[in-house]
């Protein structure tokens, strides 16, 4: 009898060696499977449900997008405004870990099969061909936790016991920083405000290997000096790919890439996969960096972004931010990025105002074990210097507060695990209209928003939701973040709450299409992160405070005063002076400005608390703590204001009137979860 031998990992979203546990389970001494395992099959498959697959030989047949159906979306089409579901740039990072990824296996001295089509149809129809099913010891695959994403795994996995009865598919738990199993709570049971959340598993302990940072799995090693990774497990080189010889497919099934097919290149498949998309350009346009399908997009010479998108120019970025331990000494080197983050992360330009790390966690490229070990590592070491603790601890017990960057990257597991809790029943609620906020029992029924929201007409160029894609309200901060967004593929996170606050707050427009159309753009788009935050902006999800609204004005004076970033991807603007170029509507009428002055004067004392996100919340958090959770005791059950911009500001907006003061709109404010944490950060009338 034939042992099990041949391991095979379908990749997904964990482009990447290092931190594998399948790499680990394959190769590991500690591990009881690896002894039996001869050979590593890696593979990555694109599907025609993500991308329009139709140029490639014996391309697999789409469906068209369900309108009714909130439990998929598996088509290359969005579901609500008919976006397609990537842009050129996006693209191109994709492949560039794909394509990045194959060659680090082939650099260790085996390879990875990359074909396109269903899974659920590819696979098992491969390991058919390979014969003898015994000799497979089972598919894995890392575990997912969207709808769309899961229902791949299920089918998968169902087609795979029809039709190799021996052949199992496991999951992989690696997506989160926090592992699931270490949750100090059951994940059906996450909490939904973030505070909470994060107090619960703070609890975990904040050291190293305490349970909320773990220590990546060694699995490849980095060669910093030549940039390439290679697979090395706790010592043990890759074990080889196995022999292919047969790849059947069915008819109109897809297809695996061979050597001489035009599509087995970075450049090859870029081809094919975004000639769909320049045949049929979105509103507002591609990047002017994307022009043809013959060329990769060039990075646009003012991008934030301007790595690569393979594992290891992550590691690169990794590198940089936050450093490494000095193979030498003990010593770390480099991380002066990191040790700054929590001044610099509300910045607008360059490369180094945050890490970045999104567009790499995203695509699995980078680990955020690895990401948060590193950050964690970076502490410990620097608590040896004296010097450098001071500048990044006040006290233990608030560090990573201080740092930030492991705050922010738990903002990332809580959309995950609160996707997770309400994605349990057949209804994922992450695409409904309203969001979380239908199941989260302590929502008022009252709070609700109604779901009248403007539904945009795209043959009108004066329709606002139109205007808001192509960049063109009349509010330069919204216009240039837009323009950027399709230029670059990234925004800031404060200009991501701006442009989200005013699509759905002022405009009053359906924020699923916000939703897609950043889906469409982003880089680092991540299907929790993207629907959960635009939930969280709408007043949908799980913000406490659903009412908030940020001034697009007031938040432009204070990020970016001198006007240095409108006039970066403006360059209308070029001209205008400072004092006038975030309202430049004014400047055919200059004898305004100064009742403009005295308005926004009192828009921003009194509206301190109307437009601030929760960056300002956890800043306040950070800062005013102890203050807060007094609060909590007195205010607990009582219900606070807090004030909004109002009116059908974007009419105004887009019609270049501006919106520089803060027009009644008020919202009430409720506890949560009854614990009522985010109370005393709210700031009363
Ligand atoms: C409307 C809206 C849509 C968003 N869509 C996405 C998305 O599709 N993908 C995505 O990764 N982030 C999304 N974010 C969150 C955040 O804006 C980005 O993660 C961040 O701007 C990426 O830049 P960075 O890597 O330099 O982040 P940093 O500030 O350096 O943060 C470090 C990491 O923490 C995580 N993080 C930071 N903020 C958040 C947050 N609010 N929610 C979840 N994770 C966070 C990210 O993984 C990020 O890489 C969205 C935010 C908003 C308001």
């Amino acid at each position: 009898m034939s042992l099990p031998n041949t391991f095979v990992h379908l990749h997904t979203l964990d482009l990447r060696v290092h931190d594998s546990p399948s790499l680990h389970l394959a190769h590991a001494p500690s591990s009881n499977l690896s002894s039996k395992i001869t050979h590593f099959l890696p593979v990555y498959i694109f599907d025609p449900r993500q991308l329009d697959l139709t140029r490639l030989p014996n391309a697999p047949s789409v469906s068209a997008p369900k309108k009714d159906s909130p439990k998929t979306r598996a088509s290359p089409r969005s579901r609500v405004a008919g976006f397609h579901r990537t842009s050129p740039h996006r693209l191109a990072l994709l492949l560039e870990a794909v394509f990045g990824l194959r060659e680090s296996y082939r650099q260790s001295g085996g390879d990875m099969l990359i074909g396109y089509g269903r899974p659920e149809i590819l696979l098992p129809t491969l390991l058919d061909s390979l014969g003898n099913t015994s000799d497979i010891a089972g598919v894995w695959a890392q575990e997912e936790i969207t709808v769309e994403e899961s229902n791949v795994l299920s089918s998968l996995r169902q087609s795979l016991r029809k039709n190799h009865n021996k052949v199992e598919l496991h999951t992989n738990d690696s997506k989160t920083m926090i592992p699931t199993k270490h949750l100090p709570f059951n994940p059906k049971d996450t909490p939904d405000v973030y505070t909470a959340f994060r107090k619960k598993v703070e609890g975990l302990g904040l050291g190293m290997g305490g349970g909320m940072l773990v220590e990546p799995l060694k699995t490849a090693s980095w060669d910093e000096g030549n940039r390439a990774i290679k697979v090395s497990v706790e010592g043990r080189d890759l074990k080889p790919f196995p022999d292919l010889p047969d790849r059947e497919v069915g008819q109109g099934q897809g297809g695996w890439l061979g050597p001489n097919d035009d599509s087995n290149s970075i450049e090859g498949m870029y081809a094919a996969l975004s000639a769909p998309l320049f045949d049929s350009p979105p509103i507002g346009g591609w990047s002017s960096a994307a022009n043809s399908p013959y060329s990769l997009p060039a990075r646009h010479p003012h991008t934030a972004v301007p790595f690569g998108g393979s594992e290891s120019s992550g590691l690169t970025r990794l590198d940089d931010y936050v450093g490494r331990p000095n193979s030498d000494s003990d010593r770390w080197s480099g991380g002066l990025k990191a040790r700054t983050y929590k001044s610099t992360r509300n910045g607008l330009l360059g490369d180094g105002f945050s890490t970045k790390f999104a567009s790499f966690l995203s695509l699995g490229t980078l680990s955020a074990r690895e990401a948060g070990w590193r950050v964690g590592s970076m502490l410990e070491n620097l608590g040896r210097d004296k010097d450098a603790w001071n500048n990044v601890y006040s006290d233990t017990r608030s560090w990573f507060i201080f740092l930030g960057i492991l705050f922010e990257l738990l903002w990332r597991d809580f959309f995950q695990y609160t996707t997770f809790k309400y994605s349990l029943s057949a209804f994922s609620s992450l695409f409904d209209p309203l969001g979380f906020s239908d199941q989260i029992s302590t929502y008022p029924a009252n709070e609700r928003p109604k779901g009248d929201w403007h539904t945009p007409n795209w043959d009108n160029p004066d329709d606002p939701a139109r205007r808001w894609c192509e960049g063109r309200t009349g509010v330069p901060f919204v216009d240039a973040c837009m323009r950027e967004l399709r230029e670059t593929g990234y925004m800031s996170n404060r200009g991501r709450q701006n442009v989200a606050s005013f699509l759905t707050k002022d405009l009053y427009v359906d924020w699923r299409v916000g939703a897609e159309f950043f889906e469409m753009h982003l880089i680092d788009y991540d299907t929790c992160s993207n629907w959960g935050n635009w939930q969280y902006q709408a007043g949908v999800g799980n913000d406490p405070r659903s009412s908030r609204q940020f001034n697009p004005i007031k938040q432009a004076n204070d990020y970016d005063p001198h006007g240095e970033y409108v006039r970066t991807w403006l360059p209308e603007l070029k001209d205008v002076p400072a004092e006038l170029v975030q309202i430049p509507w004014l400047l055919h009428d200059p004898s305004k400005l100064e009742v403009v002055r005295a308005t926004e004067g009192e828009a921003a004392i009194e509206g301190e608390a109307e437009a601030e996100a929760k960056d300002e919340d956890e800043e306040a958090e950070a800062e005013a703590e102890a203050e807060a959770e007094a609060e909590v005791g007195e205010e607990a059950g009582e219900e606070t204001t807090s004030k909004g911009i109002d009116g059908r500001a974007g009419e105004a907006g887009a019609a270049g009137e501006g919106r520089t003061g803060r027009k009644g709109g008020e919202g009430e404010v409720r506890e949560e979860d009854g614990e009522g944490e985010e109370i005393g950060m709210v700031i009363e009338e």
